[in-house]
Protein backbone atom coordinates (compact mmCIF):
# COMPACT_ATOMS: atom_id res chain seq x y z
CA UNK A 1 0.00 0.00 0.00
CA UNK A 2 1.18 3.72 -0.78
CA UNK A 3 1.12 5.55 2.47
CA UNK A 4 -0.63 8.62 2.17
CA UNK A 5 -1.55 11.71 4.34
CA UNK A 6 -3.79 14.75 3.65
CA UNK A 7 -2.96 18.56 3.87
CA UNK A 8 -5.91 20.58 5.19
CA UNK A 9 -7.49 17.73 6.14
CA UNK A 10 -10.12 19.03 8.56
CA UNK A 11 -11.84 21.55 5.73
CA UNK A 12 -14.64 20.39 3.08
CA UNK A 13 -12.88 19.27 0.69
CA UNK A 14 -10.39 17.70 3.54
CA UNK A 15 -13.89 15.33 4.38
CA UNK A 16 -14.14 14.47 0.87
CA UNK A 17 -10.96 13.52 0.61
CA UNK A 18 -11.45 11.51 4.02
CA UNK A 19 -14.46 9.65 2.80
CA UNK A 20 -12.54 8.85 -0.76
CA UNK A 21 -9.20 7.31 1.25
CA UNK A 22 -10.98 5.41 3.32
CA UNK A 23 -11.20 1.51 2.26
CA UNK A 24 -8.55 3.02 -1.10
CA UNK A 25 -7.42 -0.39 -2.62
CA UNK A 26 -3.75 1.53 -2.76
CA UNK A 27 -3.49 4.25 -0.36
CA UNK A 28 -3.32 3.85 3.21
CA UNK A 29 -4.11 6.96 5.03
CA UNK A 30 -1.70 7.74 7.59
CA UNK A 31 -1.24 11.64 7.98
CA UNK A 32 -4.32 14.19 8.63
CA UNK A 33 -2.63 17.52 9.29
CA UNK A 34 -4.45 21.71 9.67
CA UNK A 35 -3.52 25.12 11.22
CA UNK A 36 -1.64 25.50 14.28
CA UNK A 37 -5.63 25.99 15.92
CA UNK A 38 -6.49 22.08 15.18
CA UNK A 39 -2.62 20.59 15.86
CA UNK A 40 -2.87 18.35 18.31
CA UNK A 41 -6.57 17.58 18.82
CA UNK A 42 -7.92 14.43 17.69
CA UNK A 43 -9.47 14.48 14.24
CA UNK A 44 -13.17 14.31 15.70
CA UNK A 45 -12.67 17.33 17.82
CA UNK A 46 -10.89 19.28 15.80
CA UNK A 47 -13.40 19.12 12.36
CA UNK A 48 -16.45 20.08 11.97
CA UNK A 49 -18.10 17.10 10.38
CA UNK A 50 -20.15 17.95 7.35
CA UNK A 51 -20.00 15.02 4.80
CA UNK A 52 -23.57 12.62 4.38
CA UNK A 53 -21.61 9.80 6.42
CA UNK A 54 -20.01 9.43 9.66
CA UNK A 55 -16.66 9.84 10.69
CA UNK A 56 -15.10 7.07 9.83
CA UNK A 57 -13.85 5.36 13.11
CA UNK A 58 -10.22 4.92 12.35
CA UNK A 59 -9.91 8.68 11.11
CA UNK A 60 -11.83 10.02 14.16
CA UNK A 61 -9.34 9.53 16.60
CA UNK A 62 -6.38 10.31 15.06
CA UNK A 63 -4.23 12.78 15.81
CA UNK A 64 -3.93 16.13 13.87
CA UNK A 65 -0.67 17.48 12.73
CA UNK A 66 1.49 20.94 12.11
CA UNK A 67 1.26 21.70 8.36
CA UNK A 68 5.13 20.89 8.00
CA UNK A 69 7.17 18.44 6.69
CA UNK A 70 8.73 17.51 9.82
CA UNK A 71 5.57 16.86 10.70
CA UNK A 72 5.33 14.15 8.77
CA UNK A 73 6.80 10.34 8.79
CA UNK A 74 9.62 9.78 6.07
CA UNK A 75 7.71 6.51 4.68
CA UNK A 76 4.80 9.07 3.65
CA UNK A 77 4.81 8.79 -0.16
CA UNK A 78 1.77 10.93 -1.38
CA UNK A 79 0.44 14.11 -0.10
CA UNK A 80 -3.30 15.74 -0.76
CA UNK A 81 -3.49 19.24 -0.45
CA UNK A 82 -6.50 21.40 -0.07
CA UNK A 83 -5.22 24.23 2.23
CA UNK A 84 -6.41 27.46 0.97
CA UNK A 85 -4.67 28.91 -1.65
CA UNK A 86 -2.56 31.52 0.09
CA UNK A 87 -1.43 29.19 2.51
CA UNK A 88 -0.88 26.46 0.05
CA UNK A 89 1.64 28.82 -1.93
CA UNK A 90 3.55 29.53 0.88
CA UNK A 91 3.69 25.63 2.18
CA UNK A 92 3.40 23.37 -0.57
CA UNK A 93 7.10 24.35 -1.91
CA UNK A 94 8.20 23.45 1.44
CA UNK A 95 6.70 19.46 1.22
CA UNK A 96 8.09 18.95 -2.15
CA UNK A 97 11.50 20.51 -1.38
CA UNK A 98 11.16 17.85 1.54
CA UNK A 99 11.02 14.84 -1.19
CA UNK A 100 7.49 14.44 -1.22
CA UNK A 101 5.16 14.50 -4.44
CA UNK A 102 2.50 16.91 -3.42
CA UNK A 103 -1.48 16.15 -5.47
CA UNK A 104 -2.71 19.73 -4.67
CA UNK A 105 -5.92 21.09 -5.36
CA UNK A 106 -5.55 24.50 -4.41
CA UNK A 107 -5.48 27.07 -7.40
CA UNK A 108 -2.06 28.69 -6.55
CA UNK A 109 0.61 27.99 -9.51
CA UNK A 110 -1.93 25.66 -11.63
CA UNK A 111 -0.54 27.78 -14.52
CA UNK A 112 2.87 27.57 -13.67
CA UNK A 113 4.77 26.64 -16.95
CA UNK A 114 6.24 23.54 -15.48
CA UNK A 115 3.43 22.43 -13.00
CA UNK A 116 1.44 19.70 -14.73
CA UNK A 117 -2.75 20.37 -14.63
CA UNK A 118 -4.14 17.27 -15.19
CA UNK A 119 -7.26 15.76 -15.89
CA UNK A 120 -6.25 11.66 -15.85
CA UNK A 121 -9.25 10.57 -18.42
CA UNK A 122 -7.98 14.19 -20.90
CA UNK A 123 -4.53 14.96 -20.40
CA UNK A 124 -2.16 12.09 -18.74
CA UNK A 125 0.91 12.93 -20.91
CA UNK A 126 1.05 16.04 -19.04
CA UNK A 127 2.47 14.27 -16.07
CA UNK A 128 5.63 14.18 -17.81
CA UNK A 129 5.90 18.29 -16.92
CA UNK A 130 7.30 16.65 -14.03
CA UNK A 131 10.94 16.09 -16.02
CA UNK A 132 10.81 19.87 -16.37
CA UNK A 133 9.93 20.48 -13.72
CA UNK A 134 12.53 18.53 -11.53
CA UNK A 135 15.97 20.02 -13.64
CA UNK A 136 14.08 24.00 -13.16
CA UNK A 137 13.78 23.97 -9.45
CA UNK A 138 16.08 21.14 -8.50
CA UNK A 139 13.10 19.19 -6.66
CA UNK A 140 13.19 15.59 -5.89
CA UNK A 141 9.62 15.50 -5.03
CA UNK A 142 6.87 16.77 -7.64
CA UNK A 143 4.15 19.19 -7.26
CA UNK A 144 0.85 18.59 -9.89
CA UNK A 145 -2.63 19.96 -9.53
CA UNK A 146 -6.13 19.54 -10.77
CA UNK A 147 -8.09 22.04 -12.33
CA UNK A 148 -10.78 24.66 -10.56
CA UNK A 149 -14.30 22.78 -10.03
CA UNK A 150 -16.18 24.21 -13.14
CA UNK A 151 -13.36 23.89 -15.62
CA UNK A 152 -12.85 20.09 -14.38
CA UNK A 153 -16.83 19.69 -15.29
CA UNK A 154 -16.59 21.18 -18.80
CA UNK A 155 -13.51 20.02 -20.12
CA UNK A 156 -14.11 16.31 -20.20
CA UNK A 157 -17.01 17.02 -22.46
CA UNK A 158 -14.62 19.39 -24.53
CA UNK A 159 -12.15 16.79 -25.13
CA UNK A 160 -14.83 14.10 -25.99
CA UNK A 161 -15.90 16.83 -29.13
CA UNK A 162 -12.25 17.78 -30.14
CA UNK A 163 -11.86 15.14 -33.13
CA UNK A 164 -14.32 18.15 -34.65
CA UNK A 165 -12.18 21.04 -34.33
CA UNK A 166 -13.11 23.34 -31.35
CA UNK A 167 -12.47 27.33 -32.80
CA UNK A 168 -14.28 28.96 -29.85
CA UNK A 169 -16.44 27.79 -26.23
CA UNK A 170 -19.04 30.31 -24.38
CA UNK A 171 -20.28 29.09 -21.27
CA UNK A 172 -22.68 30.16 -18.37
CA UNK A 173 -22.15 28.37 -15.04
CA UNK A 174 -24.78 27.94 -12.06
CA UNK A 175 -22.56 26.76 -9.31
CA UNK A 176 -23.40 25.43 -6.48
CA UNK A 177 -22.36 27.34 -2.72
CA UNK A 178 -20.28 24.76 -1.49
CA UNK A 179 -17.66 25.92 -4.03
CA UNK A 180 -17.01 28.66 -1.45
CA UNK A 181 -16.33 26.90 1.29
CA UNK A 182 -18.04 25.91 4.51
CA UNK A 183 -18.66 29.92 5.44
CA UNK A 184 -18.26 31.30 2.16
CA UNK A 185 -21.19 32.62 0.96
CA UNK A 186 -23.96 34.68 4.02
CA UNK A 187 -27.17 32.70 3.63
CA UNK A 188 -28.61 36.26 3.47
CA UNK A 189 -26.90 36.58 0.59
CA UNK A 190 -27.51 33.76 -1.79
CA UNK A 191 -31.16 32.39 -0.72
CA UNK A 192 -33.92 33.38 -2.93
CA UNK A 193 -31.09 34.85 -5.11
CA UNK A 194 -28.41 34.34 -7.30
CA UNK A 195 -25.31 36.14 -7.77
CA UNK A 196 -23.62 37.06 -10.74
CA UNK A 197 -20.07 37.07 -9.96
CA UNK A 198 -17.18 34.62 -8.71
CA UNK A 199 -14.22 36.42 -8.18
CA UNK A 200 -11.29 35.21 -10.85
CA UNK A 201 -13.44 32.08 -11.69
CA UNK A 202 -14.12 33.27 -15.39
CA UNK A 203 -10.39 33.93 -15.67
CA UNK A 204 -9.44 30.02 -14.51
CA UNK A 205 -12.04 28.54 -16.68
CA UNK A 206 -10.92 30.58 -19.64
CA UNK A 207 -6.77 29.72 -18.91
CA UNK A 208 -7.27 26.04 -17.35
CA UNK A 209 -9.27 24.93 -19.75
CA UNK A 210 -6.81 25.68 -22.93
CA UNK A 211 -3.82 24.29 -20.84
CA UNK A 212 -5.85 21.19 -20.45
CA UNK A 213 -6.37 20.87 -24.04
CA UNK A 214 -3.50 21.87 -24.81
CA UNK A 215 -0.22 19.93 -26.25
CA UNK A 216 2.85 18.86 -24.29
CA UNK A 217 6.31 19.84 -26.32
CA UNK A 218 9.83 20.78 -25.32
CA UNK A 219 8.80 20.58 -22.06
CA UNK A 220 6.28 23.28 -22.45
CA UNK A 221 2.24 22.77 -22.75
CA UNK A 222 0.92 24.74 -26.00
CA UNK A 223 -2.62 26.41 -24.84
CA UNK A 224 -4.58 25.07 -27.23
CA UNK A 225 -5.96 28.33 -29.60
CA UNK A 226 -9.70 27.78 -28.94
CA UNK A 227 -10.99 31.15 -27.85
CA UNK A 228 -12.88 30.20 -24.56
CA UNK A 229 -15.49 32.62 -22.63
CA UNK A 230 -16.90 32.03 -19.33
CA UNK A 231 -19.75 33.90 -17.59
CA UNK A 232 -19.79 32.60 -13.94
CA UNK A 233 -22.97 32.88 -11.52
CA UNK A 234 -23.69 31.24 -7.85
CA UNK A 235 -27.33 30.00 -7.56
CA UNK A 236 -28.54 28.21 -3.98
CA UNK A 237 -27.76 24.64 -4.68
CA UNK A 238 -25.51 22.68 -1.97
CA UNK A 239 -23.25 20.70 -4.30
CA UNK A 240 -22.87 20.18 -8.48
CA UNK A 241 -22.10 22.91 -10.57
CA UNK A 242 -24.24 22.92 -14.02
CA UNK A 243 -23.10 24.39 -16.87
CA UNK A 244 -24.46 25.65 -20.44
CA UNK A 245 -21.53 25.32 -22.97
CA UNK A 246 -22.42 26.83 -26.77
CA UNK A 247 -19.27 25.34 -29.01
CA UNK A 248 -18.27 26.31 -32.56
CA UNK A 249 -16.46 24.11 -34.73
CA UNK A 250 -14.53 23.87 -37.79
CA UNK A 251 -16.49 21.43 -39.22
CA UNK A 252 -20.39 21.06 -37.21
CA UNK A 253 -21.01 18.00 -36.01
CA UNK A 254 -24.68 16.72 -35.43
CA UNK A 255 -26.33 16.40 -32.55
CA UNK A 256 -26.19 12.50 -32.69
CA UNK A 257 -22.35 12.89 -33.60
CA UNK A 258 -22.08 14.61 -30.51
CA UNK A 259 -24.01 12.71 -28.44
CA UNK A 260 -22.19 9.25 -29.97
CA UNK A 261 -18.68 11.23 -28.93
CA UNK A 262 -19.87 11.78 -25.49
CA UNK A 263 -20.86 8.32 -25.15
CA UNK A 264 -17.63 7.12 -26.45
CA UNK A 265 -15.01 8.99 -24.24
CA UNK A 266 -11.90 7.78 -23.29
CA UNK A 267 -12.24 6.20 -20.12
CA UNK A 268 -8.93 5.15 -17.46
CA UNK A 269 -8.74 2.21 -15.74
CA UNK A 270 -7.93 3.39 -12.33
CA UNK A 271 -9.63 2.89 -8.76
CA UNK A 272 -11.87 6.35 -8.76
CA UNK A 273 -12.51 6.90 -12.54
CA UNK A 274 -15.92 6.31 -13.96
CA UNK A 275 -17.12 3.99 -16.13
CA UNK A 276 -18.60 5.70 -18.11
CA UNK A 277 -16.85 8.87 -18.26
CA UNK A 278 -19.77 11.05 -19.31
CA UNK A 279 -22.97 9.97 -19.01
CA UNK A 280 -26.26 11.22 -21.50
CA UNK A 281 -29.59 12.12 -20.89
CA UNK A 282 -32.24 12.34 -23.58
CA UNK A 283 -34.19 14.31 -20.97
CA UNK A 284 -33.81 17.91 -21.74
CA UNK A 285 -34.71 18.41 -17.73
CA UNK A 286 -31.48 16.54 -17.27
CA UNK A 287 -29.08 16.60 -15.65
CA UNK A 288 -29.95 18.50 -12.51
CA UNK A 289 -27.58 19.05 -9.70
CA UNK A 290 -29.83 17.46 -6.62
CA UNK A 291 -30.73 14.53 -9.12
CA UNK A 292 -27.61 13.74 -10.97
CA UNK A 293 -24.50 14.92 -9.14
CA UNK A 294 -23.95 11.33 -7.84
CA UNK A 295 -23.41 10.10 -11.15
CA UNK A 296 -20.56 7.55 -11.17
CA UNK A 297 -20.33 7.91 -7.34
CA UNK A 298 -19.60 12.00 -8.10
CA UNK A 299 -16.89 11.58 -10.28
CA UNK A 300 -19.39 10.75 -13.75
CA UNK A 301 -19.87 13.67 -15.96
CA UNK A 302 -23.88 14.38 -16.85
CA UNK A 303 -24.46 15.32 -20.30
CA UNK A 304 -27.93 16.59 -21.52
CA UNK A 305 -30.00 19.10 -23.79
CA UNK A 306 -27.73 18.83 -26.72
CA UNK A 307 -28.96 21.07 -29.70
CA UNK A 308 -27.92 22.36 -32.76
CA UNK A 309 -27.57 26.12 -32.77
CA UNK A 310 -26.89 29.05 -35.66
CA UNK A 311 -23.08 28.81 -34.94
CA UNK A 312 -22.81 25.28 -34.11
CA UNK A 313 -23.83 22.74 -30.94
CA UNK A 314 -25.12 23.71 -27.25
CA UNK A 315 -25.12 21.45 -24.52
CA UNK A 316 -25.58 21.19 -20.51
CA UNK A 317 -23.14 19.31 -18.42
CA UNK A 318 -22.85 18.98 -14.62
CA UNK A 319 -20.57 17.21 -11.99
CA UNK A 320 -20.39 16.97 -8.48
CA UNK A 321 -17.88 20.23 -7.55
CA UNK A 322 -16.07 19.03 -4.32
CA UNK A 323 -15.74 15.03 -5.31
CA UNK A 324 -15.35 15.20 -8.91
CA UNK A 325 -14.08 18.91 -8.75
CA UNK A 326 -12.19 18.78 -6.01
CA UNK A 327 -11.09 15.71 -3.86
CA UNK A 328 -11.63 13.18 -6.13
CA UNK A 329 -9.76 14.49 -9.26
CA UNK A 330 -6.94 14.96 -6.65
CA UNK A 331 -7.34 11.58 -5.73
CA UNK A 332 -7.30 10.09 -9.37
CA UNK A 333 -4.24 12.01 -10.68
CA UNK A 334 -2.68 10.37 -7.40
CA UNK A 335 -3.74 6.88 -8.50
CA UNK A 336 -1.94 7.91 -12.34
CA UNK A 337 0.87 9.09 -10.47
CA UNK A 338 1.09 5.80 -8.95
CA UNK A 339 0.30 3.82 -11.95
CA UNK A 340 2.61 5.91 -14.32
CA UNK A 341 5.65 4.98 -11.62
CA UNK A 342 6.15 8.48 -10.29
CA UNK A 343 5.74 7.76 -6.56
N1 LIG B 1 -10.96 22.09 -7.41
C1 LIG B 1 -11.77 23.05 -7.00
O1 LIG B 1 -12.25 23.77 -7.81
C2 LIG B 1 -12.07 23.29 -5.60
C3 LIG B 1 -11.02 23.68 -4.86
N2 LIG B 1 -11.16 24.06 -3.60
C4 LIG B 1 -9.95 24.55 -2.96
O2 LIG B 1 -9.56 23.62 -1.94
C5 LIG B 1 -8.98 24.33 -0.87
C6 LIG B 1 -9.71 23.99 0.41
O3 LIG B 1 -11.05 24.43 0.36
P1 LIG B 1 -12.05 24.12 1.56
O4 LIG B 1 -11.87 22.71 1.99
O5 LIG B 1 -13.37 24.60 1.12
O6 LIG B 1 -11.45 25.09 2.72
P2 LIG B 1 -11.73 25.04 4.27
O7 LIG B 1 -11.54 26.43 4.75
O8 LIG B 1 -12.96 24.31 4.57
O9 LIG B 1 -10.47 24.14 4.84
C7 LIG B 1 -9.16 24.63 4.87
C8 LIG B 1 -8.22 23.62 5.48
O10 LIG B 1 -6.92 24.18 5.53
C9 LIG B 1 -6.48 24.27 6.90
N3 LIG B 1 -5.75 25.52 7.10
C10 LIG B 1 -6.23 26.77 7.07
N4 LIG B 1 -5.23 27.68 7.31
C11 LIG B 1 -4.11 26.95 7.50
C12 LIG B 1 -2.78 27.28 7.79
N5 LIG B 1 -2.35 28.54 7.93
N6 LIG B 1 -1.87 26.28 7.92
C13 LIG B 1 -2.25 24.99 7.80
N7 LIG B 1 -3.53 24.61 7.53
C14 LIG B 1 -4.44 25.57 7.37
C15 LIG B 1 -7.73 24.25 7.73
O11 LIG B 1 -7.43 23.81 9.04
P3 LIG B 1 -8.29 24.30 10.35
O12 LIG B 1 -9.55 23.46 10.37
O13 LIG B 1 -7.39 24.00 11.47
O14 LIG B 1 -8.58 25.75 10.14
C16 LIG B 1 -8.57 23.24 6.93
O15 LIG B 1 -8.12 21.94 7.19
C17 LIG B 1 -9.04 25.80 -1.26
O16 LIG B 1 -7.81 26.16 -1.85
C18 LIG B 1 -10.16 25.88 -2.26
O17 LIG B 1 -10.04 26.97 -3.13
C19 LIG B 1 -12.37 23.97 -3.01
C20 LIG B 1 -13.51 23.52 -3.70
C21 LIG B 1 -13.41 23.15 -5.07
N1 LIG C 1 -14.20 28.90 -7.04
C1 LIG C 1 -14.89 27.62 -7.03
C2 LIG C 1 -14.27 26.67 -6.04
C3 LIG C 1 -12.80 26.82 -5.88
O1 LIG C 1 -12.32 26.80 -4.78
O2 LIG C 1 -12.09 26.97 -6.97
P1 LIG C 1 -10.50 27.02 -7.03
O3 LIG C 1 -9.99 25.65 -6.69
O4 LIG C 1 -10.16 27.42 -8.40
O5 LIG C 1 -10.03 28.04 -6.03
C4 LIG C 1 -16.35 27.86 -6.68
O6 LIG C 1 -16.56 28.89 -6.12
O7 LIG C 1 -17.23 27.07 -6.94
Amino acid sequence: MIQVGILGATGAVGQRFIQLLTDHPEFELRVLTASEASAGESYRAAAKWRVDSPIPERVADQTVRRTEPDAIPDDVDLLFSSLPSDVASEVEHDFVEAGYVVSSNSSNERRATDVPLVIPEVNPEHLDLIEAQRANRGWDGALIKNPNCSTITMVPALAALEQFGIERVHVATLQAVSGAGYSGVSSMDIIDNAIPHIGGEEEKMEAESRKLLGELGDGEVQYHDAAVTASCNRIPTIDGHLENVFVEFAEDPDTEAVAAAFEDAETIDLPTAPDPLITVFEDPERPQPRLDRMVGDGMGIAVGGIQETETGIKFNVLAHNTIRGAAGASVLNGELLAEDGWL
